[in-house]
């Protein structure tokens, strides 16, 4: 079985392959290495022979989780690697090896996907655009706050916005004028989402016309999905392009 890591800054997102049944066999989301190598140990039947991985945090940080991992499992680790150009795919910024690998990956999977031009949308801790053409030129991309950064920098700069989870997900049922903090806030953030969002299409409609297809994934690609009809949520599309990049013959 093949384990697979996509480490976020808030989160890691994991997935076990089975590749004898060609499936997933458990997949989930963890908030801390300790807390993955606990799920893990819980899984009965479980084999790992081998983990690819993806890391946009310290060296020091993705060291600390492979030893881990060589520790806990036996498991031999590969790590994604930055590269000017794969799969079609020619990276586009001035040093290829600053474009996080999250997003690097994540254009790969969609360019195979789309087999054409597109337009990769990641909701995370940030959030990130991507136009990749139909010959495969990476033209560049936008990286703004996500939710989790807009809320928190709201909440920790000001003495009066406090809210809970819960409250915040609640607040979210429609995008009226709030009347209440955690609704003014929430909607609010959510609106410069969106704002981002449409004139992320409205350039990629300016480059390519009607004829490129557009991609949503990260933890919060759900919250925009209704704001880009056209666009196709694919919760795993960083794991694709992790495939292409390191493939276990
Ligand atoms: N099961 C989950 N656990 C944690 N966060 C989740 C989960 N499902 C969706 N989310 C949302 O995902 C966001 C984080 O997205 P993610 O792509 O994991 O970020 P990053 O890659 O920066 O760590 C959170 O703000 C949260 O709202
Ligand atoms: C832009 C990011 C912070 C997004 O990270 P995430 O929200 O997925 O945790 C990450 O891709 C990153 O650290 N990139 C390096 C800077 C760059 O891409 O220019
Ligand atoms: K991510």
């Amino acid at each position: 079985m093949i384990l697979e890591l996509d480490c976020g800054n808030s989160f890691i997102k994991w997935r076990v392959l089975d590749d004898a049944a060609l499936g997933v066999f458990a997949e989930g989301v963890v908030d801390s290495d300790d807390a993955l190598v606990g799920y893990l140990r819980a899984l009965s039947g479980l084999l790992l022979t081998r983990c690819r991985l993806v890391s946009v945090r310290t060296a020091e940080e993705t060291n600390k989780l492979t030893s881990m991992l060589v520790q806990a499992f036996g498991v031999a680790v590969v790590c994604a690697a930055p590269a000017k150009e794969m799969a079609g795919v020619r990276n586009g910024y001035e040093e290829f090896e600053r474009l996080g690998l999250d997003r690097w990956l994540a254009m790969l999977g969609g360019f195979r996907l789309a087999a054409g031009a597109c337009l990769v949308l990641d909701f995370g801790t940030a959030v990130t655009a991507d136009f990749i053409a139909a010959d495969g030129e990476h033209l560049g991309g936008f990286i703004c706050p996500g939710m989790p950064l807009m809320r928190n920098q709201l909440r920790t700069h000001t003495r009066r916005i406090r809210y809970d989870d819960l409250s915040a997900e609640r607040a979210l049922v429609n995008l009226l004028p709030g009347r209440t903090t955690v609704e003014a806030v929430e909607r609010g953030c959510s609106l410069m989402l969106r704002g981002f969002v449409l004139t992320q299409l409205e350039l990629a409609r300016d480059y390519w016309g009607d004829d490129f297809v557009v991609f949503l994934t990260g933890g919060d690609a759900d919250l925009i999905s209704g704001v880009v009809p056209q666009g196709r949520v694919v919760p795993d599309l960083v794991f694709v392009g992790l495939a292409m990049a390191c493939p276990l013959s």
